[in-house]
């Protein structure tokens, strides 16, 4: 198994590192690409850590080799948010960093799994699609927007909240990554219930969580070591899948024939082929009805900049 790290020097990048190398199975490859200077070294720091992961370190002119017979390829790449904006401000740089880097993938390893973090996720998901797209080689199974951030949060909420074991706390999230669009299902956590106030202060919590730490850094960036976290838990699943596991996950991937948007994070089984199956999200109370009603045309018009920003 190979594993590339595209903005490995970065917050979310060296955390993420970190979790892999002593978590990835042994024998695996792990690839840190970063056009930061300090790349090699993060990889040198890394490889003497005494785990079975062999890790290698690329610079800005090495994507090629970095991606060269990739798996599974992570993309925290890109520009973090400051107090005072939103994921969407984030656009402006990131769109061209992720189509660059996706143009990578396309040319050295057309075939692995891609998780896309770098924000605006709900759009720069879409950016990856047309980008390779155009180069003839998009697998729609093979494309995911990382969202498990939002998935671990609620889970650490509303365990807290409610007095729960966090370990066997299970929060369906739906949706994308960005404000409202990031849908907490209450109604389907077991063993649990709600009154309407914590529904809609859990709810509001869980959606502006980014912008939590976005203020607590007070300017030093977001959120990287929980998404390190996230991240990782999202690439050890995928890795047990493509191994033969079962594995459920949450993430934001592309749902044909969907009333909701092209791009909606649901319960996606996973497989050796990436998505395996996409499974319904349930029933929704009321409250979530309205909340996902109110936040699609949002959603659908960051998918459709993404698309715009490829095709235009
Ligand atoms: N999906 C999610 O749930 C989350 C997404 N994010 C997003 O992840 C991204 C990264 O955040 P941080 O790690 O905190 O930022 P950071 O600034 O600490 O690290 C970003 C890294 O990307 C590198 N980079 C920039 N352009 C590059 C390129 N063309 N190729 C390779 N590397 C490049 C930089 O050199 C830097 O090392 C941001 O866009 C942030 O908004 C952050 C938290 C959660
Ligand atoms: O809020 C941000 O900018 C970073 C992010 O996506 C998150 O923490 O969920």
């Amino acid at each position: 198994m190979k594993v590339a790290v595209l903005g490995a020097a970065g917050g979310i990048g060296q955390a993420l590192s970190l979790l892999l190398k002593t978590q990835l199975p042994a024998g695996s490859e792990l690839a840190l690409y970063d056009v930061a200077p300090v790349v090699p070294g993060v990889a040198v720091d890394l490889s003497h850590i005494p785990t079975a992961v062999d890790v290698k370190g690329f610079g800005a002119d090495d994507l090629a080799a970095a991606l060269t017979g990739c798996d599974i390829v992570l993309i925290p790449a890109g520009v973090p948010r400051k107090p005072g904006m939103d994921r969407s401000d984030l656009f402006n740089i990131n769109a061209g960093i992720v189509k660059n880097l996706i143009e990578g993938v396309a040319d050295n390893c057309p075939e692995a799994c891609v998780g896309i973090i770098t924000n605006p996720v709900n759009t720069t998901v879409a950016i990856a699609a047309e980008t390779l797209k155009a180069k003839g080689v998009y697998n729609k199974n093979k494309l995911f927007g990382v969202t498990t951030l939002d998935v671990i949060r609620a889970e650490a909420f509303v365990a807290e909240l409610k007095g729960l074991n966090v370990a066997e706390t299970h929060v369906p999230v739906i949706g994308g990554h960005s404000g409202t669009t990031i849908l907490p299902l209450l109604s389907q956590v077991e063993g649990v219930t709600f009154s309407d106030e914590e529904v809609a202060s859990l709810t509001t919590r869980i959606q502006n969580a980014g912008t939590e730490v976005v203020e607590a850094k007070a300017g030093g960036g977001s959120a990287t070591l929980s998404m390190g976290q996230a991240a990782a838990r999202f690439c050890l699943s995928l890795v047990e899948a493509m191994q033969g596991g079962d594995v459920v996950e949450y993430t934001y991937v592309q749902v044909d024939g969907s009333e909701d948007a092209a791009f909606f994070s649901h319960p996606v089984r996973l497989g050796k082929n990436g998505v395996e199956e996409i499974l319904s999200y349930g029933e929704l109370s009321a409250f979530e009805t309205q909340a996902k009603n109110d936040m699609l045309e949002g959603l659908r018009g960051d998918i459709q900049l993404g698309v715009d920003f490829v095709n235009k």
